[in-house]
């Protein structure tokens, strides 16, 4: 497995955001020095962690808004319209598509899965940071338009832990764990396109390499000898 990379975090300045000015028609008059939030895009294959990471996150750092997608899944026994998942039939999904609604939009293991544009665009505007939690296809999307997004890929430790994750969590059925585990080949074979790779071996650790590179602490200036 590839270290994590060591680039540094760009503000949020070119397309995106001027895409955003005028898809908002606000181009001209925003405030010149307003600051921008961070697009963070956090993927990885099925089972990895990224539900479990994305929630510790969410706890220590409730400022963060967490972009809620639209799904044609169905809801498993312990999700929430609204909280995991907007959960949408293939008729309205497609329709979002056509009113340009979503930000990007994928297929995965005979889903769709889309990221509602405006609640993220408005939010960056404001000032926010953002966090989407979006597979591969999803992730290339969103690199092509917004070049500044901040790309993080969580990896396993091995596939043997992680088809032991996906059968734990006793979520999916038999066929929606086939589908997921042969994707993670694919997923994985892509994550040195990406900014920074952690390894969530142990969940603690991994969550501190994904806060130390999200809010780092400068070095305090040093204060002269008197
Ligand atoms: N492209 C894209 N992928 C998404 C979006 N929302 C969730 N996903 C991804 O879709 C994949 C399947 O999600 P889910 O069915 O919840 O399964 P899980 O990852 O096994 O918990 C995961 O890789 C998610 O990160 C989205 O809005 N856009
Ligand atoms: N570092 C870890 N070590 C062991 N198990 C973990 C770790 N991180 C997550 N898990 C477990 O793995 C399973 C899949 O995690 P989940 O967050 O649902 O993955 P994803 O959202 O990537 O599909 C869950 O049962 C979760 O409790």
């Amino acid at each position: 497995m590839p270290a994590s990379s060591t680039m540094l975090l760009f503000p949020m300045s070119s397309e995106c955001v001027q895409r955003q000015g005028v898809l908002e028609g606000t181009q001209g008059s925003l405030e010149p020095n307003l600051k921008r939030g961070r697009l963070l895009v956090l993927t990885g294959p099925s089972g990895v962690g990224k539900g479990t990471v994305v929630r510790q996150l969410r706890q220590r750092h409730p400022e963060l808004y967490f972009s809620v997608s639209v799904t044609t899944r169905s809801p498993r026994p312990s999700e929430q319209e609204g909280v995991n998942y907007f959960f949408r039939s293939r008729e309205e999904f497609f329709r979002l598509i056509e009113a340009g609604e979503l930000l990007e939009w994928a297929q995965y293991a005979g889903n769709f899965y889309g990221t509602p544009r405006d609640a993220v665009l408005d939010k960056l505007s404001q000032g926010q940071d953002v966090l989407l939690e979006i597979e591969l296809a999803g992730a290339r999307q969103v690199s092509q338009h917004c070049p500044e997004a901040i790309r993080i890929f969580l990896s396993p430790p091995s596939l043997q832990e992680l088809e032991r994750r996906i059968r734990e969590r006793g979520q999916d059925s038999e066929a929606s764990i086939e589908r997921r585990l042969q994707q993670a080949q694919q997923e994985l074979d892509a994550q040195d396109e990406f900014d920074y790779v952690i390894v969530n071996d142990d969940l603690e650790q991994a969550l501190l390499q994904l806060e130390t590179l999200l809010y780092p602490k400068w070095p305090e200036p040093e204060v002269p000898a008197t």
